[in-house]
């Protein structure tokens, strides 16, 4: 019998197999980040253990950077304890280290793609759940937590129970207007935020193979908001063509044979998944999130769910609890629902694409009276290029606050915050109560849903945008 894609990669790094144990897996790839590695490295340094490849292992920060006045001392103490430890960490073990300021600076899961250190067929972990974010590249990818990524620092393997497969089968094209978030918020909404437990999912389909790479990687980002292990999508000629050239990617000769490689990567036609999901593109449209969970969504042009609709008694009650936490009615059209304030960035859609997409949007137009935008890329690099391009400059003719790299209002672990009741139309992955900030209220969205909203102070599409434009003439 054929295997699928995760089945074959998982294969190729099984460094011991015994019966009744979870398998030991050779790990390609270990990202850092500040958050989850100061226990880790206290281990080490407790059991006198090293690094065992210094060589597989990166760190970034990113959570607790701040996005302004980066060149002065970060004033949050809790902050500059967390990037102090990490520095002074890799420092004594001798981790290569982005630190703020550095041009390969940002967001976990923009750096290693856009370093060319994601490539198919890779194992790869970090303790940060957003990690699925590298299977975009056909490797498989997990978050790990804090005792695991010790273990992954003093060994290089991982021992990992085999997990199950879905496909996630995507048919015809996306229509018009339609984002890799949409599909994934979409998906989302259709499994629920545990259909993907116990689960690697395999993207695939018409769809999925006419994505960018970056929209692959929205679409992986969020496999762990349907609480699935990974995502992953066979790696073809826009993964080669995104990966060619990138510092750390083969040259010449390694090139050729990593894509003959690579191109083994994918399922087997008879291969059998444990369970598939299939989705049609054309019913697809902007999709946003009105509840307090990455499933709790529905097409913007419908309205807030009645809690009563729901047979499921845990469902019911949790959407009861979501409207009374985001201040929304039943029966509400999505479309009339204010914010105060519009987040672009984080490692969901952080990405030079993104930034694109909410910069074409906001060209020549202005960001609502009484709404704060802020644009934050995913990285310093994505800011290198967006400024190269003068995206910055739309931004900030906009009205929009244009900042450095980092996860920022994603999570509001640096000064970046909603305050208590304020809303916000947010590109990021996660809608969990005060996640922004205590008492915030998120609404997932796309950038270019982001961008409309910024515009016209509710939620609303680019398309509501034209609507608005057609109905008052410029000048007017
Ligand atoms: C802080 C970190 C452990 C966390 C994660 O694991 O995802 C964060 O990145 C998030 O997005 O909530
Ligand atoms: S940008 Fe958000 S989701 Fe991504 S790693 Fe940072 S906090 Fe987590």
């Amino acid at each position: 019998m054929g295997r699928t894609l995760a089945e074959k990669v998982w294969d190729d790094h099984v460094v011991r197999r015994a019966e009744g144990e979870p398998d030991l897996l050779f790990i390609d790839l270990h990202l850092l980040h500040e958050v989850t590695s100061p226990q880790a490295f206290d281990g080490l340094r407790k059991n006198g253990r090293t690094v065992r490849r210094l060589d597989l292992t990166i760190a970034t920060e990113d959570h607790n950077t701040p996005t302004l006045d980066i060149d002065k001392p970060i004033a949050d103490p809790v902050s500059r304890v967390q990037l102090e430890t990490l520095r002074k960490n890799c420092a004594e073990f001798g981790v290569r280290l982005h630190p703020l300021g550095d041009v390969e600076q940002g967001v976990v899961h923009v750096v290693g793609p856009q370093l060319g250190l994601t490539q198919p067929g890779m194992t790869v972990v970090c303790g940060d759940s957003h990690t699925s974010t590298h299977g975009a590249f056909g490797g498989l990818a997990f978050g790990i937590g804090t005792s695991q990524v010790e273990h992954v620092l003093a060994t290089q393997t991982l021992p990992m129970a085999r997990p199950k497969t879905m496909a996630i089968t995507v048919n015809g094209e996306l229509p018009e207007g339609v984002t890799a978030k949409d599909l994934i918020l979409a998906i989302i909404a259709k499994i629920g935020t545990g259909g993907g437990q116990g689960y690697v999912l395999e993207y695939r389909g018409e769809a999925i193979e006419k994505l960018s790479m970056e929209a692959r990687m929205t679409i992986c980002n969020m496999s762990i908001e349907a609480g699935a292990r990974a995502g992953m999508i066979a790696p073809d000629e826009t993964t080669f063509a995104y990966l060619e050239g990138r510092p750390h990617a083969p040259q010449g000769e390694d090139w050729d044979a990593a894509v003959a490689y690579w191109k083994t990567l994918k399922s087997d036609e008879d291969a059998e998944f444990d369970a598939e999901v299939v989705i049609e593109a054309a019913e697809l449209s902007p999709f946003v999130t009105w509840g307090t969970n990455p499933g709790q969504g529905a097409p913007l042009s419908a309205s807030v769910p009645d809690p009563a609709s729901y047979e499921d008694a845990s469902e019911r009650l949790a959407a009861e609890k979501a409207l009374e936490y985001m201040g929304l009615e039943a029966g509400q059209p999505l479309r009339s629902i204010n914010v105060d304030t519009v987040f672009v960035g984080s490692c969901t859609n952080g990405r030079i694409e993104d930034l694109r997409a909410a910069a074409e949007i906001l060209k020549g137009r202005k960001v609502a009276d009484g709404v704060r935008m802020l644009v934050v890329p995913g990285s310093a690099r994505v800011g290198l290029q967006a400024v190269s391009e003068g995206l910055d400059v739309v931004f900030k003719e906009a009205g929009a606050e244009w900042r450095h790299a980092g996860c920022s209002m994603c999570l509001g672990m640096n000064p970046d915050q909603l305050a208590p009741g304020e809303r916000s139309a947010s590109t990021s992955n996660r809608n969990f109560e005060g996640r922004q900030g205590k008492g915030g209220r998120t609404h997932l969205v796309s950038p270019q849903v982001a961008a409309a909203t910024a515009v016209l102070g509710h939620l609303a599409s680019p398309a509501d945008l034209a609507a608005a434009d057609a109905r008052t003439p410029a000048g007017v």
